[in-house]
């Protein structure tokens, strides 16, 4: 089974080969948590055009010499030799890596999610079925709608104000776990209390 863990990638070179459907959406996934990605592949599907700036396309076919300075890399061409090599040499060099027909070869998957703001809901079932983790995620997504955007951050605020405001451990303990309780309006309101 599959450890789940956050990554900051901001320290990090990825790598994705391949420029059709599957490396498309892996791309998006990554631009989604801000993070420039280098392609590589001798054609990509027109839909790439429209990620411009934020990616750095590279026309030709996947050589060692793209990946070996990188640490996260996604091996997503439609020839099984071509991304078994790149799992091979990822597992090899201790770099973290995705092939997307081979669950054997990867020591990351990409999991189904929810993103709003910095509430992240992550759905994986170890590469059993994927349809059911998009399934999952399909079925959380109108119980964790938009506005939890805003009600993650005020959250956020609102714990910073109680650690930096209350000095008894057990009041604040009780205080931060009764503001989930609390409505968005609520909320707003218990974040004016802390500002005065
Ligand atoms: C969740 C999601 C994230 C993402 O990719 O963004 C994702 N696959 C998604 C969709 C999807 N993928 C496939 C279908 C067709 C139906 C089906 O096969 O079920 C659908 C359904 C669809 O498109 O709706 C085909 C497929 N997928 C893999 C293989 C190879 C294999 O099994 O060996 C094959 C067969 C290829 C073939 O037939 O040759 C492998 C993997 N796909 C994973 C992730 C990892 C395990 C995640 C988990 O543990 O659940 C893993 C192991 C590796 C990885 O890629 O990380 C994304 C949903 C995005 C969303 O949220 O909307
Ligand atoms: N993990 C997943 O979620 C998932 C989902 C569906 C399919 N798949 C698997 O992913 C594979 C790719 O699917 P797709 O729909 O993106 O295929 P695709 O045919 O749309 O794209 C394949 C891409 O690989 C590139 N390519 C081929 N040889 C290359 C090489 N030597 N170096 C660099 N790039 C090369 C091609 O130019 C093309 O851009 C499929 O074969 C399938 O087995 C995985």
């Amino acid at each position: 089974m599959f450890y789940s863990i956050n990554l900051e990638l901001d320290k990090f070179e990825v790598v994705i080969i391949g420029g059709g459907e599957v490396a498309y959406r892996k791309c998006k996934n990554f631009i989604d948590f801000n993070k420039k990605v280098k392609v590589i592949a001798p054609k990509f599907i027109k839909e790439f055009q429209g990620l411009r700036d934020k990616v750095e396309l590279i026309e030709d076919i996947y050589k060692e010499e793209y990946i070996k300075d990188s640490f996260i890399v996604v091996a997503a061409t439609n020839n099984k030799d071509v991304n078994k090599a790149i799992g091979e040499y990822c597992n090899l060099n201790n770099k973290l890596v995705n092939v997307v027909d081979s669950i054997e070869l990867s020591n990351y998957t990409v999991p189904s999610y929810i993103k709003r703001g910095d509430l992240l809901i992550s759905v994986s079932t170890s590469g059993k079925s994927p349809s059911l983790s998009r399934k999952i995620k399909e079925d959380l997504e109108s119980q964790y709608d938009d506005s939890y955007e805003e009600y993650i951050n005020l959250l956020g605020e609102v714990r910073r104000k109680i650690i930096a405001q209350v000095d008894d451990a057990t009041i604040r303990r009780n205080l931060i776990k009764n503001l989930i309780n609390l409505n968005l309006k609520e909320l707003r309101e218990e974040k004016n209390k802390y500002s005065k």
